[in-house]
């Protein structure tokens, strides 16, 4: 039987009083583009570090492609490309060095390194600007440049965390339009967090709605909404199993902290 890329069983995981991920159980197919949603503060990020093993966890509550996430640490990092919300990319550099850094950093042997460098910078469409530094890039590019960085070690799980948020939509849909790109051409596994609805129910194949640390709905976009009736968006799913959480809870300090960690990152 194939491993799932990622078994979650029962995870939780608190800051202090505070419950930020409580009992999630989640299982996530090879090979598909698998949506994280939630409102700030649902506790995405942090099941995300949990998965990344950048939190602590205990054994056996979560896999990767059948990795024990708590047991093998070094071994789950190496089939993992992580994008984090925060920025990754060194605006001093060009767009080739910052992925032969993270190239260097996660041990693609040297006399691999140029060629996966070069390839990982066509698959995002930056081959072209590969030798300007990243400080002349746009808010897309330098996405698409992150996103780079996480595929040089040809990972079979990328992890990426609010991809679009600040994003206008033209470079949201071209950074969409990489992350299918890159599915196809490499049958990777593609996990993404985003509070952007209509962008799940576009590019997502299965989402799960998180709210309060819970996942509250899990299925395709098109089976959530058939479940709610007809005419049903995600958003409608959305307010239905959280109580209309998201239109309160999105323009908390959080989303503004969030907003802004782009804004600098942009600017
Ligand atoms: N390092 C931390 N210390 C204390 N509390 C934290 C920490 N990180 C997250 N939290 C709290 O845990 C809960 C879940 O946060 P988390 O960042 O996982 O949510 P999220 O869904 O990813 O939201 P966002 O989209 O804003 O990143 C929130 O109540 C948050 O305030």
């Amino acid at each position: 039987m194939t491993e799932p890329a990622v078994r979650c069983t029962g995870v939780s995981h608190s800051f202090g009083t505070t419950r930020a991920v409580d009992g999630v159980d989640l299982e996530i197919h090879p090979g598909e583009v698998f949506g994280l949603l939630g409102p700030n503060g649902a506790g995405k990020t942090t099941t995300l570090r949990m998965i990344t093993t950048l939190l602590p966890t205990t054994p056996d509550h979560i896999t990767v492609f059948g990795v024990d996430v708590a047991r093998r640490r070094m071994a789950v990092r190496r089939l993992i490309g992580y994008v984090p919300q925060q920025l990754s990319a060194d605006s001093a550099l060009t767009g080739r060095e910052n992925v032969a850094l993270f190239a260097r950093l996660f041990d693609v042997p040297r006399r691999e390194r140029a060629v996966q460098v070069r390839l990982a910078l066509d698959l995002v469409g930056l081959a072209g600007e590969a030798d300007r530094t990243a400080k002349t890039y746009s808010g897309g590019m330098i996405r698409r440049l992150e996103l780079a960085q996480a595929l040089v070690s040809s990972p079979r799980l990328l992890i990426l965390d609010e991809p679009t948020i600040g994003l206008d939509p033209v470079a949201r849909s071209s950074v969409w339009d990489r992350i299918g790109s890159i599915r196809e051409a490499t049958g990777m596994t593609v996990l993404v967090t985003t509070h952007y609805m209509d962008e799940a129910e576009q590019y997502c194949d299965r989402v799960a709605l998180m709210h309060a640390g819970r996942i509250r709905a899990l299925g395709t976009p098109a089976e959530l909404e058939a479940d709610l009736g007809p005419e049903s968006t995600l958003d409608d799913v959305f307010r239905t199993v959280t109580g209309d959480a998201f239109d309160h809870e999105e323009g908390g300090i959080r989303g503004v902290r969030a907003t802004r960690r782009t804004a600098r990152r942009l600017g």
